[in-house]
């Protein structure tokens, strides 16, 4: 078991407020939703039903879970303006940072009224629109093409596919897209969560709340870190290739993205549930090393450190499998955490009190003012 140094810098093991949304390492290892233990979430429910459980309080009923799909496809046209911010953001723009544009551009033109009263309906445009927002850049700055956003997929796992490849996707992508945003969709008092109640809770809009998260998001040692585990494994051509490559990393004292973690000490449930899909599309594709260097990976990491993959280690080679680009990965991890995010907002601005730490102060003390002319 990894011995997690608690107290000290990064807040680590603090409590900084209440909520009812989830709860992340209970018992070492375990992740719930509103009660809901992530694995049968996972396995059973469709991403929108895991929104609607943290937006709206509950599991959907099966009339509720079809009008809540019939109103956020209703809800995916980008306005023109955005389209026209989008086209002109470059090829070499990292997504993340169109993730974070695109999102403040439509709090501009459509911005939350100061009551808070149509949260929900932004929150739902969002949720709607981000899949869109994404590949409608990715499309028009790489292959030139203006895909359309207005399509007839089922649900957000299907959409992001579809306006990616500019066409269906097929049904075992779709249900390993459904089972990554739930997986990703919330994580208690994570980085990016944390720093959007920061700002919910000074009463902003909600749009500067999940630009303000996004941001926190992009770094590699948070969401950033599927694509960083996609630029190492793919370095690798067999297992052995890996594992001799890995000790030097380690030997090196370096980083190994998509391993550790702040609060779990034994393993992320959530890995292994990716893994399982990703073994499936190892084996759809033919993939012929790709899986196996992972899997060594894992096996080192605990050998040498007893350090185990995080959510993001086996995202990387499944988005792979699917062909999707490895710069887009953490805004697929966007397009579902934006449930969190506001699910927290909300109940951030439900029982406010503006967030406000102390800091231990370590400068100098009593200096004497020195006038400028005599400074040196
Ligand atoms: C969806 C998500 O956001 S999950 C997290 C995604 N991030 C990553 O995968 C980045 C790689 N991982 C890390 O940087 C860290 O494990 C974090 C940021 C996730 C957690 O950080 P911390 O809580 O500070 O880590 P923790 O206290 O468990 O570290 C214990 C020791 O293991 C080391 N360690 C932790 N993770 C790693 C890693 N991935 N590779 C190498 N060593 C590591 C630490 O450096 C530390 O060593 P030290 O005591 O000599 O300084
Ligand atoms: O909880 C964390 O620190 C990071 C994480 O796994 C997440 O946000 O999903």
């Amino acid at each position: 078991m990894v011995d997690k140094k608690l107290g000290g810098a990064g807040l680590r093991g603090q409590s900084a407020g209440e909520t009812a949304l989830c709860t992340v390492g209970k018992t070492g290892s375990g992740l719930t939703y509103r009660g809901y233990d992530i694995k049968d979430l996972a396995a059973n429910a469709q991403f929108e039903e895991v929104a609607y459980l943290l937006l709206y309080g509950k599991l959907p009923t099966q009339a509720e879970l079809d009008a809540y799909k019939v109103r956020l496809k209703g809800m995916r046209k980008l306005p023109d303006a955005l389209k026209v911010v989008l086209e002109q953001i470059p090829a070499d723009a990292h997504p993340m940072d169109v993730m974070r544009t695109g999102c403040s551009m439509l709090g501009n033109l459509e911005t939350e009224a100061t009551d808070f009263s149509d949260q929900l309906d932004h929150i739902d445009r969002m949720l709607a629109t981000f899949p869109g927002i994404v590949n409608y850049w990715y499309n028009f700055s790489h292959n030139g093409i203006r895909v359309e956003t207005e399509t007839d997929a089922d649900s957000i796992a299907e959409q992001f596919l579809w306006t990616l490849h500019n066409k269906k996707p097929e049904p075992l992508h779709v249900d390993v897209m459904h089972a990554s945003l739930v997986l990703y969709a919330e994580h208690e008092f994570n980085a990016s969560t944390f720093a959007g109640r920061v700002c919910a809770s000074t009463l902003s809009d909600i749009h500067s709340v999940v630009t303000g998260a996004i941001g926190t998001l992009r770094g590699p040692l948070h969401g950033g870190a599927n694509e960083a585990a996609m630029d190492m494994i793919q370095n690798w051509k067999t297992a052995d290739e890996a594992e001799e490559a890995m000790l030097g990393m380690l030997a090196r004292k370096e980083k190994i993205m998509g391993f550790g973690h702040a609060v779990y000490r034994e393993s992320d449930p959530r890995n292994a549930i990716i893994k399982e899909w990703s073994k499936k599309l190892s084996e759809q594709v033919g993939d012929t090393h790709l899986y196996a260097v992972s899997e060594r990976c894992e096996a080192v990491m605990w050998r040498e450190k007893k350090l185990f993959c995080n959510a993001d280690f086996f995202h990387a080679s499944a988005y792979n499998f699917m062909g999707i680009p490895t710069k887009l990965f953490t805004p697929i991890f966007v397009c579902s955490r934006v449930s969190g995010w506001t699910a927290h907002a909300m109940e951030q601005r439900a029982n406010n009190r503006i967030i406000r730490p102390s800091a231990d102060y370590t400068g100098p003390e009593s200096l004497d003012f020195v006038a400028i002319e005599d400074r040196a």
